[in-house]
C-alpha cells in the first residue's frame, strides 16, 4: 500500500532514485524472513522503516550493504544509481560500501574496533575508497569529529573507543559513516541504546547533517513512530518480512490504513498522552 509518493518526492533530482530495491528477498535458516521488498529511495531523501521486533527491518538494512550474517541468502535487485548490486563479487560490493552506502548501528561499539585509535578508525575509510595519504586522511578525520560535534577533535582523534560515552562513540560512528559522503545513509536504531537525553542529541545531529548541503539519503530503521516522525519526511512500515504500508509521515500518523500502522500509531499516542487525572497518584 504506497500512498501520496509525489508529495513526498519533491524536485527534480528524486526523479532518478539513487536506491532501487525490486522483490527483496532474504532467506535465513530455511525461513524467508524479507519476503519481497520494493522501494525506491530518492537523492536527499528521509525516508523511516518502522515494524515491531522482528518485521525484517535489519535484515533489509544489511541486505542493501551486503552484511547479511553468515549463511542469509539475498534475492531480487538492488540496484544504486543503477548499478545492480547483488550477485557482484566481494571485492566489488565492498568498493561501496562505506563509499557509497554506508551504516550506522545501534550498537556503536560493534561498528568500531576498541583498540584502535578514533583519529585512524574515521580516516580508513578515506584512505580505502578516495585514496587519500595518512596526513591528508587524519585531517579530514579531525573535520569530520568537528562535524559531529567533538569540541576537542584533536584530542578525539587520539581516544580508543572504549575511552569515549556511548553517545561519543555513535558520533564516531556517523563520522566514519559519512566520511567518504555516502549517497545513502542506513541508520538502524543509531539512538536505541542512549540515555534519553543523548538519544535526542543524536537525534538532532541527524536532522542537523540531513539538513546540510549534500545530505545523503537516508533510511532511517526503528521500531519508534515517534522518533521516526521528527526526522522523516515518509516511512514504510514492514510487517513479517514485507512493507504493508508506505506514506508520507503526516498520512500515516493521521489516516494509518494497514492494521499494524494502526497499532503503531495508537502505542506511539498513548506513551505521549498525559496521565488522566484518576491515574495520577495522590500525593500527602
Ligand atoms: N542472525 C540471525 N540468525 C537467525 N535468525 C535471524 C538472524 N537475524 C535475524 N533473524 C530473524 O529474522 C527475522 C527478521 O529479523 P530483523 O533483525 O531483520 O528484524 P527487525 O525488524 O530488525 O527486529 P528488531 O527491531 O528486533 O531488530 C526475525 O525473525 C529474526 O529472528
Amino acid at each position: 500500500m504506497e500512498r501520496g509518493q509525489a508529495c513526498v518526492a519533491t524536485g527534480a533530482e528524486h526523479d532518478r532514485p539513487v536506491l532501487e530495491v525490486e522483490g527483496l528477498t532474504v532467506e535465513l535458516g530455511g525461513r524467508r524472513v524479507v519476503d519481497g521488498v520494493d522501494f525506491r529511495l530518492g537523492r536527499g531523501e528521509r525516508r523511516g522503516v518502522i515494524g515491531e521486533s522482528g518485521s525484517g527491518k535489519s535484515l533489509t538494512g544489511l541486505a542493501l550493504l551486503g552484511l547479511l550474517p553468515t549463511g542469509a541468502r539475498a534475492g531480487g535487485s538492488v540496484r544504486f544509481d543503477g548499478e545492480e548490486l547483488l550477485g557482484l563479487p566481494e571485492s566489488r560490493r565492498a568498493q561501496f560500501r562505506g563509499a557509497s552506502i554506508a551504516m550506522v548501528f545501534q550498537d556503536a561499539l560493534s561498528a568500531l574496533n576498541p583498540l584502535v585509535r578514533v583519529g585512524r578508525q574515521v580516516a580508513e575509510p578515506l584512505r580505502r575508497h578516495r585514496g587519500l595519504a595518512r596526513s591528508e586522511a587524519h585531517a579530514a578525520a579531525i573535520e569530520m569529529l568537528a562535524r559531529v560535534g567533538f569540541s576537542d577533535p584533536e584530542r578525539a582523534v587520539r581516544c580508543c573507543p572504549p575511552q569515549l560515552s556511548g553517545g561519543q562513540r555513535q558520533r564516531v560512528a556517523l563520522a566514519m559513516a559519512l566520511a567518504c559522503r555516502p549517497a545513502v545513509l542506513v541508520a538502524d536504531e543509531p539512538t536505541t541504546a542512549l540515555d534519553v537525553t543523548v538519544q535526542a542529541d543524536i537525534l538532532a545531529l541527524l536532522t542537523d547533517i540531513a539538513d546540510g548541503d549534500d545530505a545523503p539519503a537516508l533510511l532511517f530503521i526503528s521500531h519508534d513512530l515517534a522518533v521516526v516522525a521528527q526526522l522523516c519526511s515518509s516511512a514504510m512500515v514492514m510487517h513479517n518480512g514485507t512493507i504493508v504500508e508506505h506514506a508520507p509521515m503526516t498520512d500515516l500518523i493521521r489516516a494509518p490504513q494497514h492494521p499494524q500502522t494502526v497499532e503503531l500509531v495508537e502505542s506511539a499516542l498513548s506513551l505521549e498522552a498525559p496521565p488522566r487525572h484518576h491515574e495520577r497518584k495522590a500525593v500527602s
